[in-house]
């Protein structure tokens, strides 16, 4: 068959788009998608995005990670997609798209995306580390430096030691002042470092902000593919009206025989 796809990146986290309204990509098949996502053999992403019709909303987004396997939620190909979904020409401004763990609302404006998740209620406070789910699991752990942080080798130990076969998303942050972070994140799923991971800078804004770190609730974090911002409201021990907010742009547009 041939596949005409599209590329987006968000801060360096890259994404195979498809237009599948028709429904008739093999979503089933974890190798086609594993294939296309290979930057050996394949195209290469971290991810693949399928973009269909729902009845409820303006769209819905069906996110892989790149071991072929449908992921929990993915932030930046969440707004990737709604910058996909303007391409199409299927939105305007604004949006309510559906996702794996539900509604979300959106807004674009030329090429910066603001992404709302859902409530987080809860945060599993450890002695030296945080746990929360913004629609992926994520670990959060304060270092003293990310540079030279050997990230692939103790994500991976993290990821699989202290969460076994399920997993977790295993984040990495040093404050740089007030409200700016720093982070790098071994993404579940992926099974590597990669530039940046939507889902795990919401966690570690939320996380700080538990841990006291900041009091503000406009968060800047800087990833290894630039900075996201995070905003929120606070409303006892939970966080609501949560945005992630940054850049999401198409790349290149290609076939591909498969
Ligand atoms: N890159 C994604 C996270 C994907 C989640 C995935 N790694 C999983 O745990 O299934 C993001 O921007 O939020």
């Amino acid at each position: 068959m041939k596949l005409t796809f599209f590329k987006y990146q968000g801060t360096g986290n890259d994404f195979i788009m498809i237009d599948d309204r028709s429904c008739l990509f093999p979503k089933n098949d974890t190798n086609l998608v594993s294939f296309l996502c290979d930057r050996k053999f394949g195209i290469g992403a971290d991810g693949l995005i399928l973009l269909q019709n729902d009845e409820m909303s303006d769209f819905s987004m069906v996110y892989f990670n790149a071991d072929g396997k449908e992921g929990s939620l993915c932030g930046n190909g969440g707004r990737c997609a709604v910058a996909f979904a303007k391409y199409l020409g299927i939105i305007d401004t604004q949006t309510t798209f559906k996702a794996v763990d539900g509604l979300h609302q959106a807004l674009i404006e030329e090429t910066t995306v603001s992404l709302q998740m859902q409530d987080v209620e809860e945060i599993k406070a450890k002695p030296n580390y945080f746990f929360l789910d913004t629609g992926s699991p994520h670990h959060v752990q304060m270092v003293e430096s990310l540079e030279g942080l050997k990230v692939f080798e103790e994500g991976k130990k993290l990821r699989y030691g202290l969460y076994g076969k399920k997993g977790s998303n295993i984040n990495f942050v040093s404050q740089k002042n007030e409200g700016t972070f720093s982070i790098r994140t071994y993404e579940r799923g992926v099974e590597n470092e990669t530039l940046s991971c939507g889902t795990g800078v919401t966690a570690v804004a939320l996380a700080m902000h538990r841990a006291k770190n900041t009091t503000m609730n406009s968060i800047r974090v800087n990833t290894l593919g630039g900075e996201l911002k995070v905003t929120f409201e606070i409303d006892g021990r939970a966080y609501r009206n949560i945005n992630l907010i940054g850049p999401a742009q198409q790349v290149f547009k290609g076939e591909i025989e498969c």
